[in-house]
């Protein structure tokens, strides 16, 4: 069975796939002082659930923290003995090499989206992923990443507002009814919210001007749902689509091996 790590700069989610059956998904705040013993202790008890503790025989890893790759590796090598695939590492093929300016190093969970993207629909699209940061990925005809936009993500906004002015909450995102708030927390959210709601909507109408073509747009992350309800921007929410893209560049590479 495979184990599919995606390292975000807030959460660290693993998966467990039987080939393309999806067994189970498991999620952990990242935490780049964490041991590959300490994830292990929390990822054996909950393996234990599924009854797939022995079962793990390789893996694949997609990071945005550098700083725990080496642990991440670790914990592979000694409990689960194979050695991780890592995207973005020279020895982790992609199926389209992305296309921009030399020297960038475009951060993996996008390159991992792309290919989850491009999978489900083909190209033209654009994949926006509401993580830490709200990022924007755009998939040309042959499924290369070639560019996109690193907004603030939606908390980070709200964390911003309360750490820069002394009278306003730590508050949690939610869809305002309205864009009149009444107090302090509804005047917050619906700056965040349906400021949120204009940026993605001004940015993918930015995007389809510059490419000249229907473009699909595709949602993942934890936030999309909620923002779903906000606008008819979104062709589908995926919240899989991460997995998916990383699950496929672990086949693809594999393919490849035995080719
Ligand atoms: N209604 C909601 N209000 C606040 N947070 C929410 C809501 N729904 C989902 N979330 C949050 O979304 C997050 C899951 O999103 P996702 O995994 O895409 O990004 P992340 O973990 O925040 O970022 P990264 O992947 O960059 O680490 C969880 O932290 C969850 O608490
Ligand atoms: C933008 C984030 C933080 C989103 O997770 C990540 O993809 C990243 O660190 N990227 C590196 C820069 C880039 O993608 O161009
Ligand atoms: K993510």
């Amino acid at each position: 069975m495979l184990l599919a790590i995606d390292c975000g700069n807030t959460n660290t989610v693993f998966s467990i796939w039987d080939g393309a059956r999806f067994i189970a998904t498991w999620r952990i705040a990242t935490d780049h002082k964490r041991t590959a013993d300490e994830y292990f202790v929390w990822l054996s008890s909950l393996m234990m659930l599924t009854r797939t503790e022995a079962q793990v025989t390789e893996a694949i890893i997609s990071s945005t923290v550098p700083r725990v790759v080496f642990n991440l590796r670790v914990l592979c090598n000694r409990y689960f003995d194979c050695r991780p695939l890592v995207v973005g590492k020279p020895e982790c093929a992609l199926p389209v090499a992305p296309r921009v300016d030399q020297g960038t190093t475009v951060g993996p969970d996008r390159l991992v989206n792309t290919v989850g993207g491009f999978d489900r629909h083909g190209g033209n699209l654009i994949v926006v992923d509401f993580g830490t940061a709200t990022t924007f990925d755009v998939v040309d005809t042959d499924g290369a990443y070639i560019g996109g936009v690193i907004a603030p993500g939606v908390n980070l906004s709200l964390e911003a507002l309360h750490m820069a002015a002394a009278a306003l909450p730590h508050i949690d995102i939610a869809r305002p009814a309205l864009a009149i708030g009444t107090n302090t927390v509804a005047c917050m959210q619906s700056g965040v919210y349906w400021g949120y709601i204009g940026l993605v909507e001004g940015i993918v109408r930015q995007i389809r001007a510059e490419r000249d073509r229907p473009m699909k747009v595709i949602a993942t992350g934890g936030l999309a749902p909620l923002f779903q309800q906000g606008t008819e921007l979104f062709d589908s929410v995926e919240d899989d689509l991460t997995m998916h893209g990383l699950r496929l560049i672990h086949h693809y590479n594999k393919e490849l091996e035995t080719a």
